[in-house]
């Protein structure tokens, strides 16, 4: 018997309804804070402070705005990029440059994202951190998205028979404290993020 099976498995479509209410339950003033201080957080971390080319993420639906991290980076020369839905292969991401004046066009989610074929592109494995949006995470790692398995199948590449141990970005989820939850089912399909940064702290 796996221990994966032995969780019974919580509505994962209902968690992510009570989770994402949570945090758009947050004040302006709470999402400012937030931001700040996850912003801080990763700075002071050796992955932010080695890497050049960093994959950002737009907010969407109350998920901890990255523009104070963007800002650091951009002023220490590092490249920012943001994904892109990849246009042909179903769920998955392109990683386009970000600089000041990209222009951003919204997606089919209504997501801004850069022309991907206008800006330069960069596949996965290039870049050296991932700054991803969570919806839940759990102490050991567990993390809930927004249910697409978009970065699950874009960093598939990490994990699996024949990888090479340590290739590929490092990940970072992103989340409000709040976001945590005792438990989540961890699925075979889930990449393994490096750490969890929320404003409260580095959980690795
Ligand atoms: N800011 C941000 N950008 C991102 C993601 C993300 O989670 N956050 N993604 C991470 O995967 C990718 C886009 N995936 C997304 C998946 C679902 C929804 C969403 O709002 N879904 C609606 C249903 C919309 C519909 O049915 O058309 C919903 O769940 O309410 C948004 C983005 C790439 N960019
Ligand atoms: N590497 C993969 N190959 C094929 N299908 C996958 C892969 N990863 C995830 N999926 C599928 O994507 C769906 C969504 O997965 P899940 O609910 O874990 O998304 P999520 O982790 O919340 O989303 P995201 O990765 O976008 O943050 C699942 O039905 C799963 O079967």
């Amino acid at each position: 018997m796996s221990t994966i099976s032995e969780f019974p498995a919580p509505d994962k479509k209902q968690l992510r309804q009570r989770l994402r209410a949570r945090r758009n339950g947050l004040t302006a003033q709470e999402h400012r804070d937030a931001a700040h201080a996850v912003a801080r957080q990763i700075s002071r971390t050796a992955e932010f402070i080695r890497s050049r080319r960093i994959a950002v993420y737009w907010p969407n639906d109350g998920e901890i705005d990255p523009t104070p991290i963007v800002e650091r980076a951009w002023q220490l020369g590092k490249q920012c990029y943001l994904p892109v839905l990849h246009p042909i292969q179903p769920r998955r991401l392109w990683f386009v440059l970000w600089q000041r004046d990209t222009p951003l066009y919204p997606n089919r989610y209504g997501i801004p994202e850069p022309n991907p074929y206008r800006e330069p592109r960069l596949a996965a494995p290039f870049l050296n951190l991932v700054l991803l949006p969570l919806v839940g995470f759990d102490a050991n790692g567990g993390r809930l998205g927004m249910g697409g398995g978009f970065y699950d199948r874009t960093f598939a590449f990490k994990a699996g028979d024949g990888h090479i141990p340590g290739y590929g970005p490092d990940l970072f989820g992103l989340a409000h404290a709040c976001q945590e939850v005792p438990a989540l089912p961890i699925e075979p399909w889930d990449i393994s993020l490096t750490a969890v940064v929320t404003d409260r702290g580095v959980v690795r």
